[in-house]
């Protein structure tokens, strides 16, 4: 079912000294995108074999505002694993007693692509998305 890391996502309390620093790696890092629909402001930091994604709180209802309560510097928020068939994975993860985050099925990420979370306590206390890159 699993197939690449898509991307490890990094929740910060500010967008641009983080992506400065990626930047002074060396790191090629995408323009910031405003995501309403998820609370959050994202810049993606590409790397040979997957990508960071750098999240701040965007709106009050953000769904990262808590962790970073909890976590005032930042820290890794969550990790993209990407799947052949998000409809498949979703029945198969539901099957197996996973608890599916919203209301369940699939919607839009960052890429413009289907994504579904999973409950952090059911994945060994880390929050997992998956992401279906491609069409079916
Ligand atoms: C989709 C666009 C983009 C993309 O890649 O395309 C994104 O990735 S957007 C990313 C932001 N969106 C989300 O994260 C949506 C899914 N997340 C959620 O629904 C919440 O964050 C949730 C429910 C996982 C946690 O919400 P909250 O922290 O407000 O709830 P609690 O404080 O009650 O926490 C419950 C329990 O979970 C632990 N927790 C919370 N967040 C994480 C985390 N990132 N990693 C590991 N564990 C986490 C928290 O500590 C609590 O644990 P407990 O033992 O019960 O105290
Ligand atoms: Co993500």
């Amino acid at each position: 079912m699993l197939g690449r890391v898509n991307h490890i996502a990094i929740a910060v309390p500010e967008l641009g000294p983080a992506a400065a620093l990626y930047r002074d790696l060396g790191a090629s890092v995408s323009a910031p995108a405003d995501l309403p629909d998820h609370g959050v402001r994202v810049v993606f930091v590409d790397l040979p074999n997957t990508r960071i994604e750098l999240l701040e709180p965007l709106g009050d209802a953000s769904p990262i505002a808590a962790f970073l309560t909890r976590n005032p510097k930042g820290g890794i928020h969550h990790v993209c694993f990407e799947v052949e068939d998000i409809d498949d994975a979703t029945r198969r993860l539901a099957a197996l007693g996973k608890r599916l985050l919203g209301d369940g099925t699939p919607r839009i990420g960052a890429h413009g692509h289907p994504v579904l979370f999973l409950h952090p306590a059911d994945m060994l206390g880390t929050l997992i998305e998956i992401e279906q890159p491609s069409l079916a």
